[in-house]
């Protein structure tokens, strides 16, 4: 198959001497192609023995021998019919040329030139430093020279040869535009690379820096690929320049792989397509560990397969994932079809399926380069995103955050409320009689010390009624306690009833005493009031219902004195205490008012009749 391949490039019909003042552009047709018998020992010797009917005419400028363990010889003749001589450049532009042998011979066959160049052997032997092959050559005017080379494969496997014989000003004109495209593409994948790896580290966001190892994967195997590498520091190393074009050809397609699992979320997404990804990726270690042993041949004849399945299995993704409606997918599959498409044309080219212009030329440097700008694009769009996510997830944060606050701001402020209520009660149970609902004997000196100093044109008197029921014992010891307390209970309505204006307070002091403040505007007042209170005390319905045989009584010691002067609180209560003491002393069920006009001068005394 593969002799089939190399005679479908070829004709029987040897080509013609060339005239080097005028060359076709194409060398299609023009060069002679012999495929080395098994057996030869690769010298020119051999070569120029042979019948001419081993030689035919190879009719494309780019042969591709593909797998192929034989060696291959190609020649041309040139004649220069001037008068000067013309330089002229046998360029074969496939950096990764295993081994390439070529002479320059003159009319009689005898070398002018020799050169054992190929990509398996030192940068030093060639004839220039070019990324590629050349040969230059100048043939003198009206001399013949023939050109001969032989190309060799390490361990069989040939890629295509793209061949062009120009003058030399032509060919180093197209090499430095050459040199300057190539500075654009490398520079702008360093510049993408150094980009996303710089995100990946200062986000730690792990798709950016996997997507910066197949960038930089992809990098290599490009310098690799285009023969760059071999002019580096690795220059007389060869071994190691052709190792990396299968170790990291196959490192960008696990890189790729993890790089897609993980901004595709398959794991998730397409669980299946995952796992044949994952498998894809343990396999592709394969021919990543036989480029190390330098099986070259077995190498490709794995990845090229291999990475056809991966190519395949990523458009898929990006297909299902775009018709799913996913973004990324979508991004993604956009950022394949041109590589895709970029590959069909230069592969297309290759094989002369498409015409050979710049643009197929280069069309997988400018869709490799759309297809990283895209998927570059697309991180840095899931970043925005990713902010975005993060600056919504803050603001739903704060704004809960205010809630639970105003929440607990709220729920503070009704336990507040809720204590000072209760503090309140406290307080107020703390002043209050349980019995009665009075004031108990708590705030009775605040009281009467605020109603001594608080003078009042309308009412300057205050007076402070001591009232004791009398025989209280004799009336437990006969009703019962229970029934003492109703009748304190009741007492206790009767007082609130008729002291009610609003500087009136009664007050429960202990046992059966009860004190009541109040404000007169004249002493004469309070007989009257004594009296009226005798009468209710003695007519109040409830009371007289729970008295039973005997009425009660009560006495009543009460001292006025005008408020706003010297008068303490306790002197007063002794004033009043001793009044009731009095009463109880005069027979009970009585009272006595002392008036007391300024402290301990001209008190007047009236007593109960
Ligand atoms: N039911 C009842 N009795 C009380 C209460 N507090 C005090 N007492 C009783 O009131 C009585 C007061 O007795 P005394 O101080 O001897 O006074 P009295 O019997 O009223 O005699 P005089 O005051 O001299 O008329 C006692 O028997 C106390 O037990 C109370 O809250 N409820």
């Amino acid at each position: 198959m593969r002799v089939a391949l190399a005679c479908a490039l070829a004709t029987t019909v040897n080509a013609d001497v060339l005239p080097a003042n005028d060359l076709p552009e194409d060398v299609a047709g023009q060069l002679e192609l012999m495929r080395e018998p098994p057996g030869s020992d690769g010298s020119l010797g051999l070569a120029l023995g042979r019948p001419e009917a081993d030689w035919t005419t190879l009719t494309e400028s780019s042969p591709n021998f593909s797998f192929d363990r034989a060696a291959y010889w190609v020649r041309f003749r040139v004649h220069n019919p001037t008068e000067e001589a013309i330089r002229l450049i046998f360029d074969v532009a496939q950096p990764l040329q295993d081994y390439i042998d070529a002479w320059v011979l003159d009319a009689t066959g005898s070398p002018i030139e020799t050169w054992h160049t190929g990509d398996r052997r030192p940068t030093s032997q060639r004839p220039f430093l070019y990324r590629a092959f050349a040969f230059p050559f100048t043939v003198e005017p009206g001399q013949d020279i023939t050109f001969i080379a032989r190309f060799d494969t390490h361990d069989g496997l040939y890629d295509a040869l793209p061949m062009q014989l120009v003058d030399q000003p032509t060919f180093f004109k197209q090499k430095d535009r050459e040199s300057l495209w190539f500075g654009f593409y490398y520079g702008a994948i360093v510049i993408l690379l150094l980009y996303n790896l710089v995100v990946g580290l200062v986000t730690r966001e792990r798709d950016f820096l996997w997507y910066s190892l197949y960038l930089g994967c992809f990098l290599v195997w490009n310098l690799a690929f285009r023969g760059y590498l071999a002019l580096g520091p690795l220059a007389n190393a060869p071994v190691v320049n052709n190792m990396a074009v299968g170790f990291v050809g196959s490192s960008i397609f696990i890189s790729l792989i993890v790089f897609t699992k993980r901004f595709l979320y398959l794991s998730e997404r397409m669980p299946r397509t995952d796992l044949l990804m994952v498998v894809l990726a343990i396999m592709m270690v394969a021919p990543m560990a036989l480029s190390l042993l330098d099986y070259y041949a077995l190498v490709f004849s794995i990845e090229i397969p291999l990475a056809l399945v991966i190519m395949m299995t990523v458009l898929w993704v990006g297909i299902y994932q775009s018709w799913k409606g996913y973004r990324a997918g979508k991004i993604y599959l956009l950022a394949w079809i041109f590589l895709i498409v970029a590959a069909f044309a230069y592969y297309g080219r290759v094989y002369s399926l498409v015409p050979s212009t710049w643009l197929t030329e280069n069309a997988l440097n400018i869709g490799s380069m759309i297809e990283i700008l895209v998927l570059s694009l697309a991180l840095a769009d899931r970043i925005s995103t990713f902010k975005q996510q993060r600056l919504d997830d803050q603001a739903y944060l704060i704004a809960r955050e205010q809630e639970m606050n105003q929440e607990l701001k709220q729920r503070v402020e009704e336990k507040t409320q809720a204590f000072k209520q209760l503090a309140e009660r406290y307080e107020q149970e703390s002043i209050t009689d349980v019995l009665t609902g009075l004031r108990n004997r708590r705030t009775f000196d605040d009281i009467v010390s605020q109603t001594l100093r608080h003078r009042d044109r309308e009412t300057p008197w205050m007076c402070l009624a001591l009232i004791d029921l009398d025989h209280f014992k004799t009336f437990n010891d006969r009703y019962g306690h229970p029934a003492g307390d109703d009748v304190l209970e009741q007492l206790g309505y009767l007082l609130q009833g008729f002291f009610q204006r609003t500087d009136d307070f009664v007050f429960r002091l202990g046992g059966e005493e009860f004190g009541v403040v109040f404000r007169v505007d004249s002493p004469d007042a309070v007989t009257e009031m004594m009296d009226r209170f005798q009468i209710a005390l003695a007519d109040t319905e409830s009371l007289a219902s729970l008295a039973g045989a005997e009425p009660l009584t009560a006495s009543i010691g009460v001292a006025c004195v005008p408020a706003g002067g010297s008068m303490k609180p306790a002197d007063l209560y002794s004033h009043a205490d001793q009044l009731l003491y009095q009463c109880k002393e005069g027979g009970r069920n009585q009272y006595r008012v002392e008036v007391i006009d300024s402290p301990g001068v001209d008190a007047r005394h009236l007593v109960s009749e």
